[in-house]
């Protein structure tokens, strides 16, 4: 028998926001040959990677945040790994004119908009009674929000009419109440039903929307605010797949949503995450601490 990797084997990543040094195509080169994404939160983590494996399958990219010195210098890794076009471009997601002003460039610049990546999300730990209404309030916005907000317009600026696919993403923090995530588990959990609203209403525009809900991803600043540093040896013991997701499983789990060969899918939520909210531990006092100590840290 030819000895061969096993099927859960992880493609190849890096941790930091840079491109891969190599790839290994899994899938056609040409899976989105002609298209463009407008990828909210696309200059760092999850987001980049995201950019990246699009670029790799052939489309255009338009990268979407507050930062743009950091979007500007993405755009042009992004560019010179791919030889895709990236267009680095400023907006909140919580103010829909900067949206609106960013889908305006995008069509003037690529003349069309094919996918919409929701990823742009604000998280940190903090228990419930010592999180303010703002703060509260602040990551409903940025997370539900601004997945509505950049919807809506593209929506009715150009998949109205021709078609297109969103894909969310979200999270599993809502799915056995994680301590001290009230606020992003409460608004990851609006943006799952978010998903199926607007797959039935958009359905009859063939515009499709899924969403992706990812696990402990390595290398990301989710992983960085909110677990502790021993997290990978932690979460080895307690994920059934016995490790982190890296960014690149992630970017292909959104790259097969926006793709042609998930044509028949829309409203669903797909779970990338090793099993993990299935059995590890809602740790409540080993939280806490951590909690604390970040605190500390912090002042
Ligand atoms: C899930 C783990 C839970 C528990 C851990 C236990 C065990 C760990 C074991 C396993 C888990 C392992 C991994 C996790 C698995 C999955 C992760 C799931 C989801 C990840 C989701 C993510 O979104 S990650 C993305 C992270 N990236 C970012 O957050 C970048 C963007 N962020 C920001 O811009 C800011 O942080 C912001 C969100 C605060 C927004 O900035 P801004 O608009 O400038 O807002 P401010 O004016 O600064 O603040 C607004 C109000 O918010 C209050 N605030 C801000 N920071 C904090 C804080 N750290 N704690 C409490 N409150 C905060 C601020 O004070 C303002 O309120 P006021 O009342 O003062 O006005
Ligand atoms: N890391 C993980 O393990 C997990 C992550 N996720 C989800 O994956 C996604 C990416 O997370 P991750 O890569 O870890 O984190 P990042 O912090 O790298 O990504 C968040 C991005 O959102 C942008 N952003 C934040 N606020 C706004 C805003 N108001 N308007 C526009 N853009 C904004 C940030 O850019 P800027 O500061 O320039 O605005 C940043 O690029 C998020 O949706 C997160 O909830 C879900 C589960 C697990």
């Amino acid at each position: 028998m030819t000895e061969l990797p096993t099927l859960d084997h992880p493609p190849a990543d890096v941790e930091t926001d840079d491109c891969l040094p190599s790839y290994s195509y899994l899938y056609s080169p040409s899976l989105l040959s002609g298209r463009v994404a407008f990828i909210t939160g696309g200059g760092s983590g999850i987001g980049f990677r995201i950019a990246e494996i699009f670029m790799r399958h052939g489309c255009d990219t338009v990268i979407v945040s507050r930062n743009l010195q950091r979007l500007s210098q993405a755009a042009e890794k992004l560019q010179v790994a791919t030889g895709r076009r990236c267009l680095p471009l400023q907006g909140d997601v919580r103010q829909p004119e900067s949206l609106i002003a960013a889908v305006d460039e995008t069509l003037r610049t690529f003349s069309r908009v094919d996918i919409l990546v929701n990823n742009a999300a604000g998280n940190f730990l903090c228990p419930a009674s010592a999180l303010s209404f703002n703060a509260f309030k602040t990551v409903i916005d940025i997370d539900t929000g601004g997945t509505f907000n950049a919807s809506k317009i593209v929506f009715e600026k150009f998949f109205q009419n021709h078609g297109g696919v969103i894909v969310n993403i979200s999270a599993t923090l809502s799915y056995k109440g994680q301590i001290l995530q009230v606020h992003a588990g409460s608004a990851k959990a609006a943006i799952d039903a978010m998903t199926k609203h607007l797959a039935v209403e958009w359905g009859p525009s063939r515009v499709r929307v899924n969403c992706l809900a990812p696990g402990p991803i390595s290398g990301t600043e989710g992983i960085r605010r909110l677990a502790a540093p021993d997290v990978a040896s932690v979460l080895s013991s307690s994920i059934p797949l016995q490790r982190m997701g890296n960014k690149t499983e992630i970017a292909h789990g959104a790259l097969f949503l926006a793709s042609p060969l998930a044509s028949y899918m829309t409203g669903t939520t797909l779970v990338m995450d090793g099993g993990s909210w299935l059995t590890s531990p809602n740790q409540l006092a080993a939280s806490m601490e951590l909690w604390a100590s970040k605190t500390k840290e912090t002042k």
